[in-house]
């Protein structure tokens, strides 16, 4: 773990922190079960000096209004109260501004606060906004859209798709285990060709991630190596496997064994250009973002967007995923 080098939040300012809380009661389950505990945090929040408002999401896309017009009022910090979906609405307008970005995890996964060690608990997550500091980090995009996190192309695009169309999303993660049970052996490789900052590649892949970050899916790693502040996207491609591989390739990266190197191309770099002939499935930062086009002149882009995004994270950070101390 890693010392902050920055000042807490609250002290960086004479004046007040002014915030605005976006809550996303659909988020990890019932709003009922979290209702006393975002009044617990405003009051908190306000008791330690902060402007603090809450705005609740009626549907998707509402976060993404709200932290625009937080970012047209240069307010000072917008806390995302719901999952990484949530969050990944919120960045979009967040993406360039001064308005810093503030988690507090009530999703169903909540990848972006384990990764950088937010509590998982309401009053826990409520001391790092008050007591936590404020780091820049890297966007990616996928064409115009940004993300915080990670991107996917085959398998787990396959399984974003499918969640959004069937009725097993009310299982949860139940519902996403079985889903990808089924993609996980089903889904069929495909012929894909990288241009990766003019370096071209070419493989039978059965899955890329092209990562800002590490953690994948609030357990794996297949970016295991990515910084979120080195101005660079890490890319790891699975390659090739039959049935039974493919059961191996999962225990070596769930086990993050030494041996997963052979069962994969492991890249980095700014941009990466991506053609499939066939159009495969993309998910970013956990939801369905539609199909690799199958155009022989057109690609997928995704690049990264350097020091994008102001955030607010704990005093101690896992040193291995950001390199400016
Ligand atoms: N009031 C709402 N009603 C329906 N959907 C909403 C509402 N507010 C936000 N959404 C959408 O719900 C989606 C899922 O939310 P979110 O990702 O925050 O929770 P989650 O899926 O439980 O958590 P995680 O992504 O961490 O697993 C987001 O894509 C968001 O756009």
């Amino acid at each position: 773990m890693q010392e902050g080098t920055s000042e807490e939040i609250s002290v960086l300012s004479t004046r007040p922190i002014r915030a605005l809380l976006i809550a996303n009661p659909t988020a990890g389950g019932s709003y009922l079960h979290h209702e006393q505990q975002i009044a617990d945090t405003l009051s908190y929040l306000r008791t330690n000096g902060w402007q603090a408002e809450l705005q609740l999401t009626q549907e998707a896309g509402n976060a993404g209004t709200f932290a625009r017009a937080a970012v047209q009022e240069q307010i000072d910090a917008v806390i995302a109260i719901g999952g990484d979906g949530t969050i990944n609405e919120v960045i979009q307008e967040l993406a360039g501004s001064s308005t810093a970005l503030g988690v507090i995890p009530s999703g169903t996964v909540n990848v972006w606060a384990r990764e950088v060690g937010i509590p998982l608990d309401f009053a826990g997550a409520r001391e790092v906004l008050v007591h936590g500091q404020t780091r820049t980090i890297d966007l990616c995009q996928l064409n115009e859209h940004y993300f915080l996190l990670m991107a996917g192309i085959g398998i787990d695009g396959a399984v974003a798709h499918a969640v959004e169309q069937t009725p097993l999303k009310r299982l949860g993660v139940l519902g996403y285990l079985l889903i990808a049970t089924w993609y996980g052996f089903g889904h069929s490789p495909f012929q894909v060709m990288l241009e990766l900052d003019g370096k071209t590649i070419k493989v039978h892949a059965l899955q890329i991630i092209i990562g800002n970050t590490q953690l994948y899916g609030g357990a794996l790693k297949y970016t295991w190596l990515a910084k979120c502040d080195d101005g660079l996207l890490d890319i790891c491609v699975v390659l090739k496997r039959n049935i039974f591989g493919r059961i191996v390739v999962l225990l070596d990266f769930l086990l993050r064994r030494e041996q997963r190197r052979q069962w994969i191309r492991y890249e980095r770099g700014q941009v990466v250009k991506i053609y499939t002939r066939y159009p495969e499935p993309i998910q970013v930062d956990g939801d369905y973002k539609g199909f690799t086009t199958s155009q022989q002149d057109e690609a997928t882009v995704f690049k990264v967007i350097p020091g994008a995004l102001k955030v607010i994270v704990p005093q101690q950070l896992p040193s291995e995923l950001f390199t400016l101390r």
